[in-house]
């Protein structure tokens, strides 16, 4: 039996019940649902940031057997609003920063010396994604991460990340609200339906 990366059984947390979900790696599941369904409260569940009943596990081992911030330098979240503690960007990506950011980023080579007080929220978020890769997870739960951007940029981030997620086999839970993205990115998509997880396409 091939054991997925990240696996959920029973889990409940706020009005959610009883969830049970596998992600291979590699593999991208899209989550919608509507607004205060409880999607984003169920990533940071995941993430171990809310308390949550049922078991998590990566590669099989528990969620519950190691400390929080060991369980999410694998398990990454990018949640919608990300957080900024230093003054500039580059700060927060320690040697990263002098790495190439990647073109389909939108930035010029000076982005790294920006304060993050200028920052747009679409960039806040586009090098909220890059800083979570960086740091080599095995998964990535993803809160509507083209939520604020154009077109345009959507179609650009969206190549680069789904490329990323594919070279990494990175298991992927992406919050997502805009059904073509959800056609052109899931394997999987499954909707938020009062108390419970409905799948609403792809293969089981
Ligand atoms: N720590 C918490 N304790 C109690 N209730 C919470 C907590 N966090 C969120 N909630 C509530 O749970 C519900 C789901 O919130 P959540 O942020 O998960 O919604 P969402 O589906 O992501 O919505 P949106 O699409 O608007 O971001 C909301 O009613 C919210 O007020």
């Amino acid at each position: 039996m091939i054991l997925a990366t990240l696996t959920l059984e029973d889990v409940s947390v706020g009005a959610l019940k009883k969830v049970n979900l596998s992600v291979s790696e590699g593999e991208i599941v899209c989550v919608s649902g509507a607004s205060g369904s409880g999607k984003s409260r169920l990533l940071r569940a995941v993430a171990d940031l809310d308390p949550h009943e049922g078991r998590v596990a990566l590669d099989g081992e528990s969620q519950d057997s190691m400390p929080g911030h060991v369980w999410r330098r694998q398990v990454m979240m990018v949640p919608a609003d990300s957080q900024w503690w230093f003054d500039d960007v580059g700060s927060h990506f320690g040697a990263d920063a002098d790495r190439e950011v990647p073109e389909a980023l939108g930035f010029g080579p000076d982005v790294m010396s920006w304060t993050v007080s200028r920052l747009s929220s679409g960039e806040r978020q586009r090098l909220a994604i890059l800083r979570g890769l960086y740091r080599n997870p095995r998964v990535l739960l993803l809160d509507e991460p083209t939520a604020n951007l154009d077109d345009e940029m959507t179609q650009k981030v969206e190549g680069w990340l789904v490329s990323e997620i594919r070279a990494r086999k990175l298991a992927v839970i992406w919050i997502a609200h805009d059904n073509s993205q959800i056609r052109r990115i899931a394997g999987r998509h499954y909707r938020i339906d009062g108390d419970s997880l409905e799948l609403l396409d792809g293969n089981h």
